[in-house]
């Protein structure tokens, strides 16, 4: 008998048939009032599970009795209680380094359009309001050659590096739990304290995972110790930033602009204060989202399903660590 498996994204047709061919799959596209119960019932009965951005903590998976692999098809394991899984022995299994290039291409465009005021300055033209030069006020900051500073010099945070240093010329620093050996022979990147990557950078990216320890890493305390003149680049997770503290050093210019990629809420309210900074440039979250990248972790999470539950977790285990004790 094939193992049950619950599916909660909708993935690309050939993926699907992969599944299909080895499991017996639910599908749910979305969890709503009129599926809920259905949902819960599936999950009771899966032995796997696959899919993305539907919180997974103890209260919805002491339901799934039956679980023995968990396949989040994003690299970021927040939605999930990695500790709580490891005590059931059950693997979660990620999707690292296969977005880490597109991951990176989003943030330097971010990084770019911030900058350069890009998203104001294109509205202005659609707008009708492009009726002279631009004037000064309105002017960009340079990229090149200014100072990247890095926190979470992980896989993509190296990835956004390299482009800084070979495309722009930048000069990296980074704060990180341990030092990136890689980073510094290739990149010239320097290891500083929090503190002084916050005092000494133009331009300021998270690029940490959403943990107990990262969660409000920045807030009214960081930004005051930024440049006035600094950039605020998120493209982590939304809770690792007080985003309250962000909208206030934003309208009260403590730093020039941020460029955001993640939020609190998301879907960011429409209603949210940051929507009405000229200051912000703000990203639905789609640091990953090209049509190939996309399909690269779709593909590694149906693979990292099919060994999980045949036993396998040697590659892309989030929990692994956890698990051998
Ligand atoms: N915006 C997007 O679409 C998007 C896309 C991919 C990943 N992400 C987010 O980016 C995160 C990082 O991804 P990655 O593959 O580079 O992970 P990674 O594990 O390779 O890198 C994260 C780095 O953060 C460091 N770190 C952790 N806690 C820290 C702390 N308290 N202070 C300083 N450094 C700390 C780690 O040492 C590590 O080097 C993911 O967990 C995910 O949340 C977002
Ligand atoms: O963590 C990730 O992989 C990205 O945020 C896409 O969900």
């Amino acid at each position: 008998m094939k193992k049950k498996v619950l599916l909660y994204k909708a993935i690309p047709k050939q993926e699907y048939e992969r599944l299909k061919a080895r499991f017996d799959i639910s599908f749910f596209d979305t969890v709503n009032d009129s599926n809920r119960s259905d949902f819960f019932t599936a999950l009771k009965e899966a032995e796997g599970l696959i899919g993305s951005s539907l919180p997974m903590g103890p209260n919805v998976l002491d339901k799934a009795l039956k679980l023995k692999a968990a396949s989040t098809i994003s690299v970021g394991t927040d939605q999930f209680d990695l500790a709580y899984l490891a005590e059931r022995r059950i693997p979660l299994m990620h999707t690292p380094d296969v977005l880490n290039e597109t991951t990176a291409d989003t943030l330097f465009t971010l990084l770019m359009c911030t900058a350069r005021r890009a998203v104001e300055l294109s509205n202005m033209v659609r707008e009708g309001r492009w009726t002279k030069s631009i004037g000064e006020q309105r002017y960009g900051t340079d990229v090149h050659g200014k100072t990247l500073g890095i926190i979470g010099m992980g896989r993509i945070g190296y990835a956004l590096a390299k482009r800084g240093h070979f495309g722009f010329n930048m000069t990296i620093q980074y704060t990180n739990r341990s030092r990136n050996i890689n980073a510094e022979r290739d990149l010239n990147a320097t290891y500083l304290s929090m503190e002084a990557l916050l005092e000494s950078s133009d331009f300021i990216c998270v690029m940490t995972p959403l943990t107990p320890k990262t969660e409000h890493l920045i807030g009214e305390k960081e930004f005051s110790m930024m440049k006035k003149s600094a950039i605020f680049i998120n493209g982590s997770r939304g809770k690792v930033i007080n985003e309250k503290a962000l909208i206030n050093a934003l309208s009260k210019r403590v730093i020039r602009a941020a460029g955001l990629d993640v939020y609190e809420v998301e879907p960011l309210p429409a209603n949210s204060p940051l929507c009405t900074l000229d200051n912000a440039v703000l990203f639905p979250h789609i640091g990953s989202a090209t049509t190939e990248t996309r399909l690269k972790m779709v593909s590694c999470a149906v693979d990292n399903l099919i060994q999980a539950l045949a036993g396998d977790v040697s590659k892309n285990c989030a929990n692994g660590h956890l698990l051998k004790h």
